[in-house]
């Protein structure tokens, strides 16, 4: 099981993930893209993305407006695998 970061990681983390919120025991960020169906293929990418991790964020999808949630649900909190899934949104978020 991954091990949970502790708050000063976190906070490291967020220094780099300048996009993202954390939220309790997870990290959040929303990307408004400029259509839905540009918002639907970013959410397609990720998910290719978190498959090929097998960490997958949850994902709330508002019209153009997509929020991911990133936990590690095993470990109950953020571990290692959210930051590098964060990451990840990002630079799929940039090339679009
Ligand atoms: C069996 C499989 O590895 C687990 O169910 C994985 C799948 N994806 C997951 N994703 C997230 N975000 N947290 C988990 O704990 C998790 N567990």
């Amino acid at each position: 099981m991954a091990e949970l970061l502790n708050d000063a990681q976190i906070d490291e983390a967020l220094t780099r993930l300048t996009e993202w919120t954390r939220d309790g025991d997870a990290l959040s960020r929303t990307i408004t893209s400029s259509t839905f169906p540009a918002a639907i293929a970013l959410v397609d990418a990720v998910a290719h993305e978190a498959e090929s991790m097998d960490h997958h964020p949850d994902i709330d999808i508002r019209w153009r407006s997509v929020t991911y949630t990133l936990s590690t649900h095993s470990s109950g909190g953020i571990t290692s695998l959210d930051v590098v899934l964060a990451g990840a949104i990002d630079r799929l978020a940039q090339g679009r």
